[in-house]
């Protein structure tokens, strides 16, 4: 209930904000953790996560995300959005753990719901999107990249991206590796879940996590570039065309969204799985030295 109002008031709040920064036909609205610009080619909008240090996809943050999206899906006049950073050297660190740590299972359900909100919007939207992969992109930041049309990444070998889950042992849900497996392949994605994989740019371009890799400089304006292409196709006919390969994986869920949810809870608040969040939190601590 309280997310539902909360919801309701961001929409608002974004909407006031999107009129009220209206400059030079190039408009931007505001939330927190998601920044959303138009500007580019037109029909454009640029939708940066802000949600230092390493832009972990919190509940606030993925409901600001899943709002964002619904508000440019309800804009006729957008027809793609690039998807990209504003923390530098992080695409997004993925799930924030700490929505799946120490917390009670009603929680964890209503975390859990939201992520299968986001991924789905995302997956299936009508609209081409773009990531320009800056940064880190673990788990969930590789999900999200997972779910867009085309995907640039800047050629740092500090960024990596890859589905990590195994290595803090926990499993990527079915639907993870779905789209892993419409994205790479069966034998790449085998090899890369159980291994926790995390690509190099070059090796992420080699198996086909992501669509190119240029200098970081260059990121920017080559998704615009990529997105100048796609947006020359009919709208019509690249959106029956994206349905036609995903609907299959997105219906998977759809079926089952309860069972799914029911199945992370039960599945995160085992002590064991627990006790291995709390051993890789740790590491992470420690990292810093
Ligand atoms: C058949 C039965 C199966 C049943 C299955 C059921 C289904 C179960 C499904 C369960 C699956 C759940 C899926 C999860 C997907 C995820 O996305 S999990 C998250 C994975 N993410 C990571 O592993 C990334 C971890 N972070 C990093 O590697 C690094 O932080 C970084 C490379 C992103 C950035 O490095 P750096 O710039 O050096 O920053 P740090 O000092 O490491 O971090 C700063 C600060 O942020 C905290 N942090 C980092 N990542 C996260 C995160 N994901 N969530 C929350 N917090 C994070 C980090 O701890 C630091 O905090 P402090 O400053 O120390 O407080």
């Amino acid at each position: 209930m309280a997310l539902a109002a909360a919801r309701r008031l961001l929409l608002h709040a974004g909407s006031r904000l999107g009129r009220r920064e209206a400059v030079d036909g190039a408009r931007r609205f505001a939330n927190k953790r998601v920044l959303v610009e138009t500007e580019g080619p037109a029909g454009v909008a640029v939708m940066k996560l802000r949600n230092p240090p390493v832009n972990s996809l919190s509940l606030e943050c993925l409901t600001e995300f899943t709002i964002s999206l619904e508000k440019l899906e309800n804009d006729k006049s957008i027809r793609g959005v690039i998807l990209t950073s504003e923390c530098p050297g992080i695409f997004s660190a993925g799930l924030d753990l700490l929505e799946m740590y120490g917390r009670n299972p009603a929680h964890y359900a209503e975390y859990w719901k939201n992520v299968q909100e986001l991924w789905l919007r995302l997956y299936t939207s009508n609209m081409i999107l773009v990531s320009a992969i800056n940064g880190a992109s673990p788990a969930g930041g590789c999900l999200l990249a997972l779910c867009c049309d085309y995907r640039v990444m800047a050629d740092n070998p500090k960024y990596t991206i890859g589905l990590n889950e195994s290595l803090l042992g926990i499993v990527a849900p079915f639907w993870f590796k779905d789209m892993y497996v419409n994205t790479i392949g069966h034998r790449e994605a085998e090899r890369a879940l159980q291994l926790g994989t995390l690509f190099s740019p070059a090796e992420a371009l080699k198996v086909g996590v992501v669509d190119e890799v240029v200098p970081e400089d260059q990121v920017h304006s080559k998704a615009r570039s990529v997105m100048t292409k796609w947006l020359a196709i009919p709208d019509h006919s690249r959106q029956l065309t994206k349905n036609m390969m995903r609907k299959a994986t997105a219906d998977s869920l759809i079926k089952q969204r309860e069972a799914d949810i029911q199945n992370f809870t039960s599945f995160i608040s085992k002590d064991s799985i627990q006790k291995s969040l709390h051993m890789y939190l740790e590491k992470l601590k420690q990292k810093k030295g």
